[in-house]
């Protein structure tokens, strides 16, 4: 579990540069870095040679200091070179090693592989030289250990930039970019381990999710101060049942499912006809999961968005809605095909494209998948990575449905509601076992 604020490359640049202004200050922060990395790698070398392959930038330079340090602490460590130090901090840093600097061409294998080569300066496609430069050396190791990220990954967007290798390991400088929340490229990294180099915690707009604050329940309250919860009931039963069953789940005290099926087991979901619906009494309302596309699911969609109470709009009603005609105060929580289907192929990273949809429909949008990013319309992001393949399952989305409607019947805000049913159902996800289906999911749910 990954916690804190996420910058982008040049966010990154800024935050270093008030922290630590002038060539003085971008040194004496790549010597803590560069230190740091070394101290770590020295604790996993146990014995094995480390090479450690640099690249002209900056990310190059903490590789030359990394270098040194290790060199200075007695363990055997080789540096090979990609290409020149091109940046003046990379120079400086090269000057530190002072001993032979081997071509990768011809660099024997080590048993320890270091990769800085490019870090958070990467925003374009690897050469196939490069790539195969690196792979060789990276996949002929025993531990690979990047240093900030993997080479080949698009800081600001996790693309696929070519990268040669996954990491066991990658060591990040101060801050978590983009590239180590995004996929593919956060699928490179490996494991994730944040060093200090006494910059302090930033500010940003763009954040790991975090789990939530408990939502008191006071000794005196009854099942309606808990929160009710309307779920629309239409051509698809078992849908909109796990919805409802997920909201209970997530502490609603009074769930309903309303529309023109009637075909659920017994239990303790309140069921009804559309027609019967009691406005005043709801708190937040699922439309969608399992809703259909027909008129008859139209008109009940309509009528519930009516009532005027938080909404979470989800599967079919994705279909159909526009994004201006989305209410406010509403959470919307498409995978990419109802993403693309209801918004176009936007440009950008999955965080830039949530952003903008949440902008264009004045609504909070989560835009479902291995990292997950809810995006609120002032511009706040948040990527969930607390989360499993496992939840990858038919109905696993009605879940998240409930749980969040659950969430806004409680008296969260939009994007908070969003944040918290987002971390619980990848919590419950994380503490399932290997065939889990979305029912189980719902005993999973803390
Ligand atoms: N700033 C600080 O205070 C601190 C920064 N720190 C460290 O700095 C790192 C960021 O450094 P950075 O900005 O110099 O970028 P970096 O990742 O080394 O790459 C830029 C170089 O690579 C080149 N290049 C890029 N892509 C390429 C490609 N596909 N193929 C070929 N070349 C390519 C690019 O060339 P250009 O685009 O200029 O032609 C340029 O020469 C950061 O990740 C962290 O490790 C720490 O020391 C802590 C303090
Ligand atoms: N590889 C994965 N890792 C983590 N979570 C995943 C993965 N694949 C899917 N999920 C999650 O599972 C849920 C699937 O939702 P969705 O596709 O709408 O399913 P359904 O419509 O069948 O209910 C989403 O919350 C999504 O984020």
């Amino acid at each position: 579990m990954t916690a804190g604020a996420i910058l982008t490359a040049s966010e990154m640049k800024g935050f270093e540069q008030d922290g630590a202004p002038g060539d003085e200050g971008g040194w004496s922060l790549m010597c803590r870095a560069g230190q740091a990395a070394a101290d770590r790698i020295a604790i996993r070398a146990a014995g094995r040679e480390i090479l450690i392959l640099c690249g002209p930038g900056n990310n190059g330079g903490d590789g030359y200091v990394a270098a040194a340090r290790l060199r200075d602490l007695g363990l055997r460590v080789r540096v090979a070179a990609l290409i020149e130090p091109e940046s003046e901090l990379c120079r400086r840093a090269r000057d530190l090693w002072v001993s032979e600097v081997e071509s990768p061409e011809v660099g024997a294998r080590a048993g320890i592989f270091v990769d800085a080569v490019f870090g958070s300066g990467q925003d374009r496609p690897l050469s196939d030289k490069i790539v195969a430069a690196i792979g060789r050396l990276a996949n002929a190791a025993e531990l690979r250990i990047a240093l900030d990220l993997v080479s080949g990954s698009g800081c600001d967007d996790g693309a696929d930039l070519g990268a040669p290798y996954h990491a066991e390991e990658t060591l990040v400088f101060a801050a978590w970019k983009p590239a180590h929340a995004l996929y593919p490229a956060a699928g490179f990294m490996g494991h994730l381990d944040m060093i200090d180099i006494g910059l302090g915690e930033p500010k940003a707009e763009l954040r790991f999710n975090s789990p939530p604050e408990a939502i008191p329940s006071p000794a005196t309250s009854h099942k309606f101060d808990r929160g009710t919860v309307l779920v629309a009931a239409g051509h698809m039963p078992g849908a909109a049942w796990l919805a409802a069953r997920a909201a209970q789940r997530g502490g609603a005290g009074y769930v309903t499912l309303a529309g023109y099926t009637d075909a659920f087991p017994p239990s303790s979901v309140v069921q009804m006809a559309a027609g019967e619906i009691d406005a005043d009494r709801q708190d937040a309302a699922v439309i969608g999961p399992g809703l259909g596309r027909g008129e008859e699911s139209r008109a009940l969609a309509q009528r519930i968005i009516d009532i005027g109470c938080p909404l979470v709009l989800d599967g079919d009603i994705l279909s159909w809605m526009k994004p201006d005609d989305v209410p406010p105060a509403s959470v919307l929580t498409p995978h990419e095909g109802e993403f693309r289907r209801m918004f176009g192929n936007l440009p950008g990273s999955k965080v830039e494209r949530a952003r903008t949809a949440a902008s264009r429909c004045g609504a909070v949008v989560c835009l479902k998948g291995r990292d997950t990013v809810i995006a609120s319309p002032e511009g706040a992001a948040v990527v969930n990575d607390h989360a499993h393949p496992r939840l990858g399952t038919a109905g696993s989305g009605d879940v998240l449905a409930g749980l969040v409607g659950a969430e806004l019947a409680r008296g969260r805000a939009p994007f908070e509601a969003a944040c918290a049913g987002v971390w619980r159902h990848g919590d419950a996800g994380c503490r399932g076992r290997d065939g889990l289906i979305a029912e189980d999911l719902l005993d999973l749910i803390r």
